[in-house]
């Protein structure tokens, strides 16, 4: 074959010509090689795209009607294909997307193959493109290509038939990460104030501004008249900014809360400018800053070495601290009262633990702990959140009427009876029960519960439903428990066993210099009460202690191990937890969030809920993981780990590179489908997931540090764990070193 008709790297003099152009690494970034490799100026300068025979182009009739070609062997370098962008995408949803929803999955029945002209050959010779996941793999790159403006590619096969587990931790890495960061300043407020859970009728961009950063008033007051067209509304926050009725009077404006900043160089004519510090959103509709959310991010942006994302989540939470007096649920006007389970001590030291080298390191990790002493006596031990009686923290989050960021159905089961009862609309009661024109006891008392549950970010649960602020939970005062013994080990071992509180930390009654043993004496309490009033010797686990009943609830949770997670427990009770409570979560995905047992039967009238059996979170894999590993349980870590990351490869490769917010982890071939309450982010979308999901994506990478090699393997060739079992009996299991330094 002529070098005209076969003009890619094939001819030893051409390939130092197209080094860094047309050699790309098959796996760069869609960036990269969708924007370098096929840039116009290369194309123009190749005869590659004017050699196609069209004749022989993929789009021939041959492959409208679905008939097989005979095909030339090649050696051994690897294939590539030549692609017409938009028709090859047109023939391939025509032939394989049965079912009509942009997604190649093995729920399509189509031919299952298609055949592509290879680019050695200018598209003369062809071969087929077979089976569901590198059809699924074929529509990705056609819609990623076609992002980027490309009418023709060439297509390594490489990018077709990787690896699955490479690929989606490749994905992770290179695109959903990216893809999630946001900034919020001038450059892009008028999108990111958006809100897609905004129910008002006139939506618009609105940024609320705390007294205590004047300058961020002035930075974007210049940027709303600098930029009349945004609409920007630039409104000063009330101080304290979390009184009840303020923030419920603020849902009809809603907006974003500011969030830190950093001084860049002053404008052309002088003015201070500034920049919003990146972070990473949830994904799917969370498009803002989330507490627990942001710490699992972290544990995976810190495996894919993006610690100075990790940093500048700390700096937010600081700034949310200092300014709102809390990690906030999420940085709107609608979460200003409320907050999520606190993890900032860990995600703070883990950050440390990667940038210490940098001069600035040591400030960080003290405005960190600082930050967490505030969050630690404002938030979780005052009251209501602080019980005295028991000496526990619940999630007992202020606010008033009925939560505004729930999907608008959520509660009229609930609220239609009272409607009727005034002989309201819903929309009238609504109104009149959230500004206090009707009294209905009954109804504060469920939506104090209710926004309990959603301060614990299980929401929602029959574990907590009716019930959460009255709970002292595990998760809680496990994490409470880890803030102590950082906060008093930091101390220690970074600050000479004195922390200076400066004033604008201070909290009413603090001491003007904390030591170690105070917080070690708190920890050792804790742990104590922990034992006395929610460890079950004959379970072998932890449950949620009622204050009020002054009873345990015994409702079976995998939060027990978050207990494991903090080293609340002892070694003898983490042995337990292993041999009882383990085997009532562990399922075929890894763990599920609570026993069937303890959910009790649903139905029509007792709907599913999320945070329940048989469905399984990121979170409570990647705590489990990370606590029976600092207990020594390798053996449950590794295989727990594998369930999960089976379980996402498997509906990756069955279901388009699919990534969701949570799985139905009894479930062997569609685990991504649940139908519970808010649906399940992340699921919804065209030919290619861009974004995953935030923990779930944290938790793959970072579960692949626990898995050893010879799991990885295997879970490259998706195979479950009872055939990986079978397999390897009588071996003995390597631990991977990385596993080792998962716990802090
Ligand atoms: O809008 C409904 C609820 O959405 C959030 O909760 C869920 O998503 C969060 C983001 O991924 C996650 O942190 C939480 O655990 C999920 O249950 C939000 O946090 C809730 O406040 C809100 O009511
Ligand atoms: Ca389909």
């Amino acid at each position: 074959m002529s070098s005209q008709q076969s003009p890619l790297p094939i001819h030893p003099k051409k390939h130092h010509e197209r080094k860094g152009t047309l050699n790309l690494d098959p796996y760069a970034a869609p960036d990269v090689y969708y924007g370098t490799s096929h840039s116009p100026r290369q194309v123009a300068k190749s005869r590659t795209y004017s050699a196609i025979d069209q004749r022989n182009s993929p789009l021939d009739s041959s492959i409208k009607t679905g008939r097989r070609t005979s095909h030339d062997a090649t050696g051994n370098a690897p294939r590539r294909y030549l692609i017409n962008v938009d028709e090859t995408l047109k023939t391939l949803l025509a032939r394989e997307d049965t079912d009509h929803n942009i997604q190649i999955t093995i729920e399509d029945s189509g031919p299952k193959t298609i055949p592509l002209g290879t680019a050695a050959s200018g598209g003369y010779r062809r071969f087929d493109v077979r089976g569901t996941y590198m059809l699924s793999n074929l529509l990705q790159e056609l819609t990623l290509a076609k992002k980027f403006g490309r009418k023709q590619i060439v297509l390594d096969e490489s990018r077709l038939n990787e690896n699955p587990v490479n690929r989606m931790a490749r994905l992770i890495k290179d695109q959903f990460w990216p893809n999630l960061t946001r900034r919020i300043d001038g450059s892009n407020i008028a999108s990111v104030a958006r809100d897609p859970k905004d129910w008002t009728p006139h939506p618009r961009p609105r940024i609320y501004i705390p007294r205590g950063a004047p300058e961020q008033h002035e930075y974007y007051t210049r940027v709303a008249l600098e930029h009349p067209s945004m609409n920007l509304d630039v409104i000063w926050l009330n101080d304290p900014p979390d009184n009840e009725e303020y923030v419920r009077d603020l849902n009809s404006a809603p907006g974003l809360l500011a969030i830190e900043m950093e001084r860049i160089e002053d404008t052309k004519d002088g003015k201070p400018d500034y920049r919003g510090l990146p972070f990473v959103v949830p994904g799917g509709r969370f498009n803002e800053l989330y507490g627990w959310d942001s710490y699992m991010e972290t544990l995976g942006l810190l495996v894919n070495d993006r610690e100075e994302l990790a940093e500048s989540m700390v700096k937010h939470f600081c700034f949310c601290i200092r300014h709102y007096g809390k990690i906030l649920n999420a940085n709107r006007t609608y979460y200003l009262c409320r907050s999520q389970p606190p993890f900032l001590t860990d995600m703070a030291l883990r950050v440390y633990d990667r940038i210490k080298h940098k001069p600035d390191s040591m400030d960080f990790l003290r405005k960190a702990i600082l930050a967490a002493i505030k969050d630690y006596y404002c938030t979780w031990m005052s009251q209501p959140r602080f019980d005295p009686t028991s000496g526990l923290s619940r999630y007992v989050p202020g606010g008033l009427g009925v939560p505004p960021e729930t999907e608008a159905t959520h509660f009229v089961h609930i609220l239609t009876p009272y409607a009727n009862k005034h002989n309201m609309t819903f929309d009238e009661f609504v109104k009149a029960y959230n500004y206090g024109h009707v009294y209905e006891p009954e109804l504060d008392e469920y939506f104090m519960h209710d926004r309990a549950v959603r301060e614990s970010g299980h929401d929602t649960s029959y574990r907590l439903e009716k019930v959460a602020a009255h709970l002292a939970t595990v998760d809680l005062n496990s994490l409470l428990y880890k803030y102590e013994v950082d906060i008093a080990r930091t101390i220690r071992a970074f600050f000479g066993d004195k922390l200076q509180i400066p004033k604008e930390w201070h909290v009413h009654g603090q001491p003007e210099t904390e030591t170690s043993s105070t917080w070690d004496r708190r920890a050792k309490k804790r742990r104590q009460i922990m034992d006395k009033l929610m460890w079950d010797e004959n379970k072998g686990m932890f449950f949620d202690y009622n204050t009020v009943k002054k009873q345990t609830t015994g409702y079976e949770s995998a939060t027990t191990f978050w207990a494991m997670w903090a080293g609340a427990c002892t070694p003898r009770q983490a042995s337990m937890m292993v041999a009882k409570a383990l085997p009532r979560f562990e399922v075929h995905g890894g763990l599920v969030s609570g026993s069937e047992e303890s959910r009790g039967p649903v139905g029509i009238e007792r709907p599913n809920r999320q945070w329940d059996y048989p469905f399984g979170w990121a979170p409570q894999q990647i705590l489990a993981w990370t606590g029976l590993l600092r207990y020594g349980f390798e053996e449950e870590a590794q295989r727990l780990a594998y369930r999960w990351i089976y379980m996402c490869t498997k509906a990756f490769v069955d279901f388009n590179g699919v990534v969701v917010e949570k799985y139905d982890v009894t479930q062997q071939i569609s685990p991504h489908k649940v139908e519970a309450e808010y649906g399940n982010q992340g699921s919804d979308f065209k030919g290619v997931a861009t974004e995953g999901f935030g923990w779930v994506n944290a938790s793959y990478v970072y579960g692949l540090q626990i898995v050893n090699s010879h799991m990885k393997r295997a879970l490259g060739a998706v195979t479950t764990w009872d055939t990986f079992k079978k397999m390897t009996e009588g071996e003995v299991m390597e631990l991977k070193p990385e596993a080792a330094s998962v716990h802090t």
